[in-house]
């Protein structure tokens, strides 16, 4: 079980906001965040419902709105409390999910993605993926795999950002598989060994969102971009092979005023209006989870029948493990420091106050053959045992002991043939990732590229 980390960031004042004569409402201290409504006038006592300023209290709070404060907090520090916890989740075998949520403007992208020479956590996650995978490569201690995939969902529909020539980019379908979840069906996947692979993946994808950006007007606003790496590694520890796979998914959410100008947060669906479908179900998901796990956690209170409305939105299916389910998972709300978007500001502040609420479930993410091997191993083991001791004490009458040997043959045949199996096709991925290596090609410019087709159910 683990709470869903949320942290809230204050950006600097944008020129807009300072022509328009903005005051500064924001304040941080530790973890806290305070809101002050000017149109309150200081002193005023009485009406508690609307009192001139309102604290939160978060995982972090990081005021990144002056450069020059002493408790300003810049992208590399973000990374360090929020970034490096992905990165030990992945190398532990954990899925993790990092969400920017805020108005538009806020910070999102720029927390996620960040500026040229000022890279954001995305940038920073991968280049320390990459700086660990070749730690631990030098040291021989595993080998991996590395896959990434960025799509946007507009309007319900989920495009690939990753596909230049093709009439499967738009509108790809979701499909759920029984043991992994929901997925995005012939979505590209694209094998990369380095940062720099990432880096013109990311590039790609980003020029890609930009230029529906223009021809759509304001699309990126009202678009939600999940840039997921899919990991694995694989070693032997003491004979034993060990594989593990974890899928971070790293969310720039739509601006979250086009979710209010409904007043529907936790509200009903408007039928037909131009509103972000996703963006309301998921503050309805959150609503439900934050509901669920304080009933959990009250033993007062009676069991509420929660529905979780997951199938509302194309985002909130597709993130389901991320939110309540198995995943270690960060939201990092962003807002703006300026009276003039006081009531945005509020209402993303409740927003995160409600998503702390929300307990998670991650699980370390073994291979399934993996995991029969250990089983089996295990199962050796204890038959080892009883042969032992009925040889020991005579305990055993012969048919018994005959067919317990014989059990304990198959099992080890099992092992061999299964341990080789998985041997084989892991050092095929390798050579695979070699020749690649040797023969420099670069993931965007190659024409292959893995489609997320139905996962082997087999398994
Ligand atoms: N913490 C920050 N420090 C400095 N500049 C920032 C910060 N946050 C945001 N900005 C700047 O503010 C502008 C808007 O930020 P950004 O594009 O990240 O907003 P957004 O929330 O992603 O908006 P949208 O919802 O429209 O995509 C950008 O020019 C960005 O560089």
């Amino acid at each position: 079980m683990a709470s869903v980390k949320v942290a809230v960031r204050v950006r600097p004042m944008n020129r807009r906001e300072k022509d328009l004569n903005a005051k500064f409402i924001i304040s941080m201290e530790k973890n806290k965040t305070t809101i002050t409504n000017l149109k309150i006038p200081e002193g005023a006592t009485g009406d508690t419902g609307r009192e001139r300023t309102k604290t939160f209290t978060y995982d972090f709070s990081y005021f990144s709105a002056d450069s020059k404060s002493p408790n300003f907090v810049c992208q590399e520090m973000v990374f360090k409390n929020l970034g490096t916890d992905v990165l030990k989740s992945a190398f532990e075998g954990y899925n993790a999910s990092v969400f920017a949520y805020g108005q538009t403007g806020s910070g999102k992208s720029y927390t996620m993605m960040g500026n040229a020479g000022d890279a954001g956590l995305i940038p920073r996650i991968c280049e320390g993926l990459f700086s660990k995978i070749s730690e631990k490569t030098k040291r021989n201690e595993a080998s991996f795999r590395t896959e990434v995939s960025y799509l946007e969902i507009y309007n319900e529909r989920v495009r690939d950002l990753l596909r230049r020539k093709s009439s499967k980019t738009n509108n790809l379908r979701i499909r759920e598989h029984p043991k992994e979840g929901p997925y995005v069906e012939d979505l590209s996947k694209h094998l990369v060994q380095n940062y720099t692979d990432v880096e013109e993946l990311m590039d790609a994808g980003n020029i890609n969102r930009t230029t529906a950006a223009t021809g759509m007007n304001d699309v990126s606003s009202r678009s939600h971009a999940i840039f997921t790496i899919n990991f694995t590694q694989a070693k032997f520890d003491s004979e034993m092979p060990c594989e593990t796979v974890s899928k971070i998914h790293l969310v720039d959410l739509a601006g979250s005023e086009r979710a209010d100008a409904t007043g529907a947060t936790g509200v009903r669906l408007k039928e037909g209006g131009n509103i972000n479908k996703s963006l309301v179900t998921l503050g309805n998901v959150i609503s439900a989870l934050a509901d669920l796990s304080q009933d959990a956690t009250n033993p007062l209170s009676k069991k509420k029948q929660v529905f979780v409305p997951y199938r509302d939105s194309v985002l909130t299916w597709l993130l389901k493990d991320s939110l309540g389910g198995n995943s270690k998972t960060i939201m990092i709300a962003t807002i703006s420091p300026a009276d003039v978007n006081y009531g945005e500001t509020l209402s993303t502040l409740r927003y995160a106050n409600r998503a702390k609420n929300i307990i998670n479930k991650p699980t370390i993410n073994e291979d399934p053959n993996v995991k029969l091997i250990r089983e089996l191993r295990a199962e050796i083991a204890r038959l080892k045992a009883l042969l032992a001791q009925g040889n020991q004490i005579a305990l055993l009458d012969s048919p018994t002991a005959l067919s317990m040997e014989e059990k304990l043959q198959q099992n080890e045949a099992r092992v061999q043939e299964l341990t080789k199996e998985w041997t084989n096709k892991w050092n095929e991925t390798q050579d695979i990732l070699k020749v690649r290596q040797i023969n420099n090609f670069s993931s965007w410019h190659l024409t292959e590229y893995f489609p997320y087709k139905k996962p082997n159910f087999s398994k």
